[in-house]
């Protein structure tokens, strides 16, 4: 039987511290033909890529999942097909990514739309800030009202993007603008329920993967769970921030409920690149199964500013990185517990979810205990999420 988490935290803290693409399709006929055969009824949510031509979307796949670099885009052509790309093998973000063609009308009334906003969890609709606006605003919103009236469970996110190209002013004045007319349309349609995010994006910085981890982070039922769990961690650790990125991607599925600023993401993203870079270079062994990033990822950099960055593996696909102060460090022992313990958490609650997707109602319907204390609520709380599965 596993201590409690709160409870094990609680003592070291009286102890010792004293505080490939899937898949393309040629036309609709075959499209609809591999809607139908996809594995889409494998209850992966579906993010969908959608935006006029040239806007984007491609460059935003491949720059995040597929570790492009941004200048590489510039040779990337135009999308013609659909492209179904599932990242779940080597990502923690199990999610089927569909990268639609801007030119195609998948509106044409021969091609079954509402079977595609079915099985979404997310729209993003992206728009090129830096080219006249208009025709995609009237895009988005027939896109997101026929997707509302067939799945008003889906989460609308709008990337105004390539904003590289802005000054701050005009950055601002943009997003005020397309965010203004956008509601405008929904007002007028009567859509006051249907609920848009926008968010400043570009490739050539961080901003893409800060807007994607907000994206994937909508869609994970054990937020509030590793949320929590994280501020358990770092309160009794002496951290200022904590992440849990998803390492391939460089998303952070969470964080712990202290503001997110730019810097500290940007920091850890790169400690993320430097480990696995060295990694690569230094510590793969012969055999061919090796990998940059297992069981035994640790990684500890001493800024010249008195801030530390610890990296620490937790997952396959998972790692928990962290800013702290040099004096916090001193304590290394009671972190390194502390992360012991934290890891043993998250790998019970996805456990948890795991073995309630595979039960199923059964144990979906049994009341969570409420006088259990520690790793049990949290437990609990874990399978009051969506029944999505992550892992
Ligand atoms: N400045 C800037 N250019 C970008 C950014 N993202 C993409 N681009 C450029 O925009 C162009 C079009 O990008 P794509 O990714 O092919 O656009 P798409 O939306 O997939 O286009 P279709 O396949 O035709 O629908 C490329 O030349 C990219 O380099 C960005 O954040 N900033």
């Amino acid at each position: 039987m596993s201590i409690e988490y709160e409870e094990q935290l609680a003592g070291s803290l009286v102890d010792s511290f004293p505080k490939d693409f899937g898949y393309g399709v040629e036309n609709m006929d075959m499209m609809q033909e591999n809607l139908e055969n996809s594995p889409s009824a494998d209850n992966k949510p579906r993010i969908l890529l959608m935006g006029l031509r040239r806007s984007g979307k491609s460059s935003i796949q491949k720059v995040v999942f597929h570790k492009m670099s941004p200048n590489e885009t510039l040779f990337l052509e135009s999308t013609n097909k659909i492209y179904k790309d599932d990242i779940s093998a080597s990502s923690f973000v199990n999610f089927h990514i569909w990268d639609f063609p801007g030119q195609v009308d998948f509106f044409d009334p021969t091609f079954d739309y509402e079977m595609i906003f079915r099985g979404t969890g997310a729209l993003i609709f992206v728009i090129d800030a830096q080219d006249d606006y208009v025709e995609a605003l009237g895009r988005l919103h027939l896109t997101v009202s026929r997707a509302f009236r067939v799945n008003p469970e889906i989460n609308f996110e709008v990337f105004i993007h390539k904003v590289d190209g802005l000054s701050d002013d005009h950055k601002i004045e943009t997003q005020r603008d397309i965010h203004q007319r956008a509601n405008d349309d929904l007002a007028d349609a009567s859509l006051e329920k249907l609920h848009l995010s926008f968010y400043l994006t570009s490739i050539y910085d961080h901003s893409i993967f800060e807007a994607f981890s907000k994206v994937v982070q909508k869609l994970i039922p054990q937020l509030p769970t590793l949320e929590n769990l994280l501020n358990i961690f770092i309160s009794n650790s002496g951290i200022e921030k904590a992440f849990l990125f998803d390492v391939v991607s460089k998303i952070y599925i969470a964080t712990d409920s202290s503001p997110v600023d730019m810097q500290s993401y940007e920091l850890c993203c790169d400690m993320i690149d430097v480990v696995i870079d060295v990694s690569c270079i230094y510590g793969l062994k012969d055999d061919s199964n090796s990998n940059a990033y297992d069981k035994e990822s640790l990684a500890i950099i001493k800024l010249n500013n008195t801030t530390v960055l610890y990296l620490k593996e937790v997952t396959k696909f998972l790692a928990l990185v962290c800013i702290l102060r040099e004096e916090s460090f001193e304590r290394k022992g009671l972190i390194d517990y502390n992360f012991h313990c934290f890891r043993k958490a998250i790998h019970e609650v996805f456990e948890v979810s795991s073995s309630t997707q595979r039960t199923g109602a059964a144990v979906q319907s049994s009341p969570p205990s409420s006088s259990g204390n520690g790793l049990a609520r949290l437990k609990s709380a874990a399978l009051n999420g969506t029944p999505r599965s992550l892992i």
